[in-house]
């Protein structure tokens, strides 16, 4: 039975990377994929790991009708086996329908890949859908890692290097440097729980490691911070 699959997790643990090696392992076995995206920080019609992979994609922008695509494809004599769809919590619910139909009418698989809840530990739009209509919703094995040495469940951002929780929801950007694409000191951070409930990031703990305020009076160590 074809399904439709949500990998989900927060940003920077491998979904990209796990896109791309699903389309490799399916490509050596002569199987044809189409690769949509959104919104990838590499630029319009790509799809980018951070390890260094890219491939084309199609931009699955606002408008876009992926049943619609797949169909006048398919009646020109293509072929698609399956279907690839990255940062997928930037589609519109009327997207993640359409790929649904294109599971259950076209009988393609169709795998999706995104970060479920945005800076504000809120669900995107797209994801919501795919979470409300997925056959199965899987979580990647390398789990992404706060600086407590948690699992990072969250996703925060950083402007000018400090945490944030109002904002546009969607400005794209990267967790390695404090540059985001919208020209302005943007950045992303992950975080567990517990720490972005206290807006604590990296930074954030070191400063508060070294901050005379924190010093205990009789000049010991200062307390570890591994466990916030
Ligand atoms: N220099 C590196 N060496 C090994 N692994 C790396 C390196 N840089 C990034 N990675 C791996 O790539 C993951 C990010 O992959 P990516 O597919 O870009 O993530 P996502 O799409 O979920 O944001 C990191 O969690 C890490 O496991
Ligand atoms: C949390 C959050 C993220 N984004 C953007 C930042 C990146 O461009 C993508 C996520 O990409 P990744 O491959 O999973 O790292 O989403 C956003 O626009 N708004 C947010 O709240």
């Amino acid at each position: 039975m074809p399904e439709l699959v949500f990998f989900a997790g927060t940003m920077d643990c491998g979904k990209s990377t796990l896109a791309l090696q699903i389309q490799h392992n399916r490509s050596a076995r002569g199987l044809s994929g189409m690769i949509f995206t959104r919104n990838d920080r590499a630029g319009e019609g790509r799809l980018s790991s951070r390890l260094g992979l890219v491939t084309e994609a199609v931009e699955a922008g606002e408008g876009f009708d992926f049943h619609a695509h797949l169909v006048r494809h398919l009646t020109s004599g293509g072929r698609t086996d399956y279907v690839i769809a990255d940062e997928a919590q930037f589609l519109d619910p009327g997207q993640v329908d359409q790929l649904a139909c294109v599971v259950d009418d076209l009988g393609i698989d169709v795998f999706a890949f995104g970060i479920t809840t945005d800076f504000r530990t809120r669900l995107f739009p797209g994801s919501r859908r795919l979470i409300e209509l997925a056959d199965r919703i899987e979580s990647l094995q390398v789990e992404a890692l706060c600086w407590c040495g948690a699992r990072a469940t969250h996703n925060a951002r950083t402007v000018g290097g400090r945490m944030v929780v109002e904002g546009a929801q969607v400005v794209v950007g990267d967790v390695a440097g404090p540059q985001g694409t919208a020209g302005e000191d943007v950045g992303y951070e992950v975080l567990c729980r517990r720490h972005h409930r206290r807006r604590l990031t990296a930074a954030a703990a070191r400063a508060g490691a070294l901050s005379p305020d924190v010093l205990p009076v009789d000049g010991a160590d200062a307390p570890a911070l591994h466990h916030g």
